[in-house]
This record gives structure tokens, C-alpha cells and sequence, in this order.
């Protein structure tokens, strides 16, 4: 009888080793509630201590080096193209591909200071981690109330240019895994062209090889971040909103896909970008380009 019970005992232990070794499946769900795990922890963990700065940017720090481990831990490897693009003193509005939760692995390797995020409310409603976002400053919004969303956008745009603050959004509004990205959401656009400051889009590669919550899939693996030259809005307006928008979105699409179609990662080193660096543009409705000299640090 306590022989069975041992041998019970023991395939109870050996059971889960074996799963997560031989079912995908299980594997992924392990993974994946790892990495729930881990966020919700580091947040237990960090809230008490972020709240003795109170509601700052300067916690984002906190939230950032607590996140940075889980991509040793997922044996993963991240590349950084163009990180240097981002050595502005100024205020600037980020727009990134949504693929999945993971990008928070990557947002850390490459978010400025001072950048704070724009997210889903329901993130707010997570319990402690809810509380680290909020004591991080991440900007909450409504997607399901328009009105509401865009009058937070439109006091983001004064608090970026008066505490100068960079906001990181990701303008497909939800997570995708497609072979594409899906249309962009405006608020974005607005936020810059109203702030009057710089769009820097940033691309990261797919994670198709190592990672598809479809397929169930999560493996060691390697992605790529490039992060795009800027692009000015200085002297456009909400009519130009539209365009712009398609313009960033077709920029980054053909950067997506250049990665995409090039896992052996042998990009040049600039990609020909449209409108051009630090283009702006002009009444005549053409993009100009402009010097933007003594503009970085
Ligand atoms: C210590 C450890 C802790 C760990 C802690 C870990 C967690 C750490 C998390 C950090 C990381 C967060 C990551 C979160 C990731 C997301 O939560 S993703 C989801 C949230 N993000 C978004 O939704 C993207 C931003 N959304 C938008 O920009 C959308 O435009 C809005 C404002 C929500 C409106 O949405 P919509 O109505 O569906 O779409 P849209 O067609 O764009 O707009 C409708 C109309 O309003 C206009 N409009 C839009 N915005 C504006 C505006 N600002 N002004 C004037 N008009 C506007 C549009 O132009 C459009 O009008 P027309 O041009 O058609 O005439
Ligand atoms: C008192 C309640 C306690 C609840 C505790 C819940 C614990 C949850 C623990 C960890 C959550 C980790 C959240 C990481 C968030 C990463 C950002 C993200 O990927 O958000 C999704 C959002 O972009 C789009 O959402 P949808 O694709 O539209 O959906």
C-alpha cells in the first residue's frame, strides 16, 4: 500500500516534468502563467516601494528592471536597431506593433526616460499590478467610450510639452499576431500633431518562430526592435491626421515585412523611410526635409 502510494506520489511530480517537456501545449500555458506570475509579483513587490515617490515617471525605472529578467529566463535574445534615434531632449509621441503581452519584454530594452504608456483601463482593475501601473503614470484609456479617450489624449498632449514626457502607444489598439498590422488607431496622430512634437515608429519583428498563443508556442528565440528616424509634425494640423497616420502605418508595415521576409536579421543600415528624417510638411502638401541639427544630446 505505501509502495503504491509512493509510486502515486511519484508520477504526481514526474507527470508535470514530463507534460511540460513533451506537450506543447502544456508547455506554453506554463510559460505564459510564468510570465502572469512574475508581472503580478514584481508588482506586489515594487508597489509599496513606488508608492513612497508617489503617482512619477521616474517609477517606470522600477517597473522596467523588474520585467528585464524574464527575457534571460525565456532564453530569448533581443536585438536593438536605431536605439540612438531616441536621444532627444524634447517630447515625442512612440507608435509600436502590438503582438502580444511579450512586447513588454521588448518595450523595456528600448523605452526612453521619462516615457510613459498608453494602456487599456482594464489593466488598472489587476490588482497590484494595476496600482504599479498607476503609480508609474501610465495614462489609462476607455476604448469603449471615444469621447473619453480623446479628452485624456488631448490633456496628455499639454502634460507631455509642460513635464516633458514621451508617450509610448501602440496605435492597432489590441494585440496581433497576423502577417500584417491591423488599421491604426488615430489618437496617436492627434496626440503629436496637438503636441506639435516628433513620431518615432518603432518595429518588432515577428515572433512567429518562437512565439503564437494560436499554436500554442513559446520556445527559445531571438526578435528584432528597429527603431525608426523620427518624423516631424511640426506645422500640420487634425486634416492631416488621416494622411499621416497611413503614411507612419505603410512605413512600418514595410518594415514588418522586410523583417519578416529576413529572419537571417541582414537589414541595411537604414531603411529608405517615407516621409524621409526629419521631413515636415509644407503648405503644398509635400513632405520637405529639414535640418535637425543640435536637436539630439
Ligand atoms: C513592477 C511590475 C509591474 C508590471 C506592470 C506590467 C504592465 C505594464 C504595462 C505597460 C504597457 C502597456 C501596454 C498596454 C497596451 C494597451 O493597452 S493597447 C490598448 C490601448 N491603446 C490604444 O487603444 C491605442 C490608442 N487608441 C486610440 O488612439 C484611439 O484612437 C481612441 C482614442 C481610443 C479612439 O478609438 P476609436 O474610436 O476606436 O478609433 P479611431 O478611428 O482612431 O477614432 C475615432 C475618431 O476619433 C478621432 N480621434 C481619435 N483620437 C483623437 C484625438 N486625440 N483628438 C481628436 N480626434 C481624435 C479620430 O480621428 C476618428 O475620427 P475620424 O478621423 O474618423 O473623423
Ligand atoms: C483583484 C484582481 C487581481 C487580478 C490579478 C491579475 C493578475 C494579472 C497578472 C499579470 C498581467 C500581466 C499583464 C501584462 C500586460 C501587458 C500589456 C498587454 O499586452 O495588454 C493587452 C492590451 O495591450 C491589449 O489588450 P487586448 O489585446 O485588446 O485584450
Amino acid at each position: 500500500m505505501d509502495v503504491a502510494l509512493l509510486h502515486g506520489l511519484l508520477l504526481l511530480l514526474i507527470l508535470p516534468v514530463l507534460l511540460y517537456r513533451y506537450c506543447a501545449t502544456f508547455h506554453y500555458f506554463c510559460k505564459v502563467t510564468f510570465f502572469n506570475l512574475w508581472v503580478l509579483a514584481m508588482a506586489t513587490l515594487l508597489s509599496p516601494f513606488a508608492a513612497i515617490r508617489g503617482r512619477c515617471v521616474e517609477n517606470m525605472k522600477l517597473l522596467c528592471a523588474a520585467i528585464r529578467p524574464l527575457k534571460h529566463l525565456y532564453g530569448i535574445k533581443i536585438e536593438v536597431l536605431g536605439a540612438e534615434h531616441l536621444n532627444l531632449k524634447e517630447p515625442y509621441v512612440i507608435v509600436c506593433n502590438h503582438q502580444a503581452s511579450l512586447d513588454l519584454m521588448g518595450m523595456v530594452e528600448v523605452i526612453p526616460k521619462r516615457c510613459v504608456p498608453i494602456a487599456k483601463k482594464e489593466l488598472l482593475y489587476m490588482g497590484t499590478v494595476g496600482w504599479a501601473c498607476w503609480l508609474s503614470g501610465i495614462i489609462f484609456i476607455d476604448r469603449q467610450r471615444t469621447g473619453d479617450a480623446i479628452d485624456v489624449i488631448s490633456q496628455t498632449a499639454e502634460t507631455i510639452r509642460r513635464e516633458n514626457l514621451r508617450v509610448w502607444i501602440f496605435p492597432e489598439g489590441t494585440r496581433n499576431q497576423s502577417r500584417s498590422m491591423l488599421p491604426f488607431k488615430r489618437g496617436a496622430f492627434h496626440l503629436a500633431v496637438q503636441a506639435q512634437v516628433p513620431i518615432f515608429p518603432i518595429v518588432i519583428s515577428p515572433y512567429w518562430d518562437f512565439f503564437s498563443s494560436k499554436e500554442k508556442k513559446f520556445t527559445p528565440g531571438t526578435f528584432t526592435i528597429r527603431v525608426l528616424p523620427r518624423i516631424e509634425t511640426r506645422g500640420l494640423s487634425p486634416k492631416d491626421v488621416p494622411e499621416l497616420t497611413e503614411t507612419v502605418r505603410k512605413t512600418m508595415v514595410d518594415v514588418f515585412s522586410e523583417m519578416s521576409s529576413n529572419p537571417c536579421r541582414d537589414w541595411p543600415a537604414e531603411l529608405p523611410l517615407l516621409p524621409s528624417t526629419g521631413a515636415t510638411k509644407g503648405t503644398d502638401g509635400v513632405w520637405h526635409d529639414e535640418d535637425t541639427t543640435g536637436t539630439s544630446d
